[in-house]
């Protein structure tokens, strides 16, 4: 943590700063979650998964850059803060002013320790830290302290799921092997002003502590990736140790891909940069992947190359730094000692204060339950769809909205995850709310749904009360009805009458039902329901419609 004399110097530096100034707003989108990542949504690229072996086939591997979700930066104490003016959130160490030394932010290391234990890593008990050196003006230090020789965990795999079988309606559990997650800082940003010709620099995010998960070159299309990264941010998001946005550069995917024939080694890959959504990352690899085909069956070669996606065009283009040029000149880092875990309190040597240490044990005793865990939980305890979890999962809140729903109606989970992936998440897209933020309460939903359950209102009336309820929050389903009559008609004096007038008014459907196409008394029912604006009690007018058309 910073010492005190680090955040007067901080601030000093925040009060007179002679940095340039410069203005960033980042649009501040919240990514929408797209619901369970289904190869539905990109129809045209799900071939790729599936070649022939004498074919070319695309390799896949992803290295994750996912910002710490921290108050302060991994080796000074400045706050992080995503919307704050330039260069207001600068230690002299961030601006890497001389005689400043890191110091190790206990919060990033845990973070790192508690995602590599859900990903199924083997933690180091010793990590080292390195400088790796690059020149651009938005790292002042000219190195960035990362982890290279022996990073904080290694060894992961993560559990992903694709949709395949013939109708592609299957969930399918894959794998991607983990080979590290690495400490590192984040460098500040360079914003290019074209009208002035000049490059404005903001350290803000200089020195924000950055897990980087380098995954194996496991997955071979643009659906995997997109799928394997899905899952990695709901498990972030679950741990709280990154938010995960990708729009707002929380979680930045550099994908590699390369090309080859099953069992051959494996092709020269391209690395593509600056890809900001979970759909643009299958697209961007799809391309690149079909790119590199196109080339090698012209004759030519594959460049080891920075590659940029253009969201626009939908294409891969070269970036003018070639990877094979740039020589890092890694080195240990000395103003760091070797980072030390330990397994369990035991193992703490004497004389170490066991609140400044970090211990493992400790760190695996609050692993949440994490998604897949929770799906499969959702799977076996309510007996819903698959599928279904998935989308309950996929959306924040949604899980424990439906678990609230459940426990104040007797209505079945099925019908429930219906009312909750139909009516609700419909409305939420489309005022692009969050489920926190529904003006619909669970408690309000379950009362709703009783209502239909005991038989006081149609499931069409159903629908247009929950209508009326998300306009006017604050009314219950129960003061909606009487306030608009919308009660089920149970008269059957009523019910005979508009039935007999359907009747009469249908020869042609009636004698239909007569010759024994049942079928076509739902369309009867319908125009009942039709004349009674849904109120119409179904169960009365089926068997009315059946005796009068028998
Ligand atoms: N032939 C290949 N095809 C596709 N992906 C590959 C191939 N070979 C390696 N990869 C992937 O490339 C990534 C290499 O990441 P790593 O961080 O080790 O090195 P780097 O890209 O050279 O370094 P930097 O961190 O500077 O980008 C891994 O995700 C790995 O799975
Ligand atoms: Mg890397
Ligand atoms: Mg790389």
């Amino acid at each position: 943590m910073a010492a005190p004399q680090e955040q007067v110097i901080q601030k000093s530096l925040t009060q007179n700063t002679k940095l340039p100034l410069v203005c960033v707003f980042l649009t501040c989108h919240i990514y929408r979650r797209s619901l369970f990542y289904l190869a539905r949504s990109v129809p045209c690229l799900a071939p790729l998964c599936f070649s022939a072996p004498q074919h070319l086939v695309g390799v896949v591997g992803l290295e994750i850059h996912a910002q710490i979700n921290s108050n302060t930066k991994l080796f000074s104490g400045s706050p992080v803060g995503f919307s704050a003016p330039p260069n207001s959130l600068v230690s002299f160490f961030d601006a890497s002013l001389p005689g400043t030394l890191p110091v190790l932010n206990r919060r990033c290391v845990e973070a790192a320790v508690i995602t590599g234990l859900a990903l199924n890593c083997t933690i180091n008990k010793k990590s080292l830290f390195d400088r790796k050196h690059y020149f651009y003006a938005d790292l002042p230090a000219g190195y960035q302290i990362t982890q290279q020789r022996q990073p904080i965990a290694v060894d992961g795999m993560l559990t992903y799921s694709v949709l395949g079988g013939k109708k592609r309606s299957e969930v399918i559990k894959k794998n991607v092997l983990i080979k590290q997650i690495q400490l590192e800082q984040d460098s500040g940003k360079s914003l290019h002003d074209d009208v002035r010709t000049q490059t404005l620099i903001d350290l803000n995010r200089a020195g924000v502590g950055l897990m980087e998960l380098v995954m194996e070159p496991d997955m071979s299309c643009g659906e995997e990736a997109a799928a394997a990264v899905r899952e990695l941010q709901l498990i972030l998001q679950a741990l709280g140790t990154c938010q995960g946005n990708m729009s707002e550069g929380q979680l930045r995917v550099d994908a590699n891909v390369s090309v080859h024939r099953p069992g051959e080694p494996l092709g020269i890959r391209t690395e593509v940069k600056n890809i900001n959504s979970v759909r643009y990352l299958a697209k961007a690899i799809d391309y690149e992947i079909q790119r590199q085909i196109d080339v090698l069956l012209r004759g030519g070669t594959v460049q080891n190359e920075t590659r940029a996606y253009d969201s626009k065009s939908g294409e891969t283009i070269p970036m003018r730094d070639k990877e094979g040029l740039q020589d890092y000149r890694f080195m240990p880092e000395p103003n760091l000692p070797p980072l030390i875990v330990y397994e369990d309190s035991a193992s703490l040597p004497t004389g170490i204060d066991a609140c400044q240490a970090v211990v493992v044990q400790k760190i695996r005793e609050r692993l949440p339950e994490l998604p897949s865990v929770k799906r499969d939980r959702l799977v076996q305890m309510y007996g819903i769809l698959p599928e279904h979890s998935f989308t309950l999962v996929n959306e924040d809140g949604l899980v424990e909205y439906f678990e609230a729903v459940l426990k104040a109606t007797k209505r079945e989970p099925r019908k429930v995850v219906g009312w909750l992936t139909n009516e609700l998440l419909g409305r939420l897209k489309q005022q692009d709310v969050s489920v926190s933020q529904s003006p619909i309460s669970p408690s309000a939903l379950a009362e709703l749904l009783e209502l239909q359950e005991t038989g006081h209102i149609s499931s069409s009336v159903a629908k247009q009360v929950f209508q009326v309820m998300w306009r006017s929050s604050g009314k219950t389903a129960l003061q909606i009805i009487q306030e608009q009559d919308l009660g089920l008609v149970s008269d059957t004096t009523q019910l005979h009458s508009i039935c007999q007038k359907v009747v009469d008014s249908h020869p042609d459907e009636v004698y239909a039902i007569r010759n024994g196409n049942k079928k076509v008394l739902n369309k009867l029912m319908g125009l009942v329901q039709k004349e009674t604006k849904g109120r119409a009690d179904p169960v009365l007018v089926r068997a009315i419609l059946q005796e009068k058309t028998s």
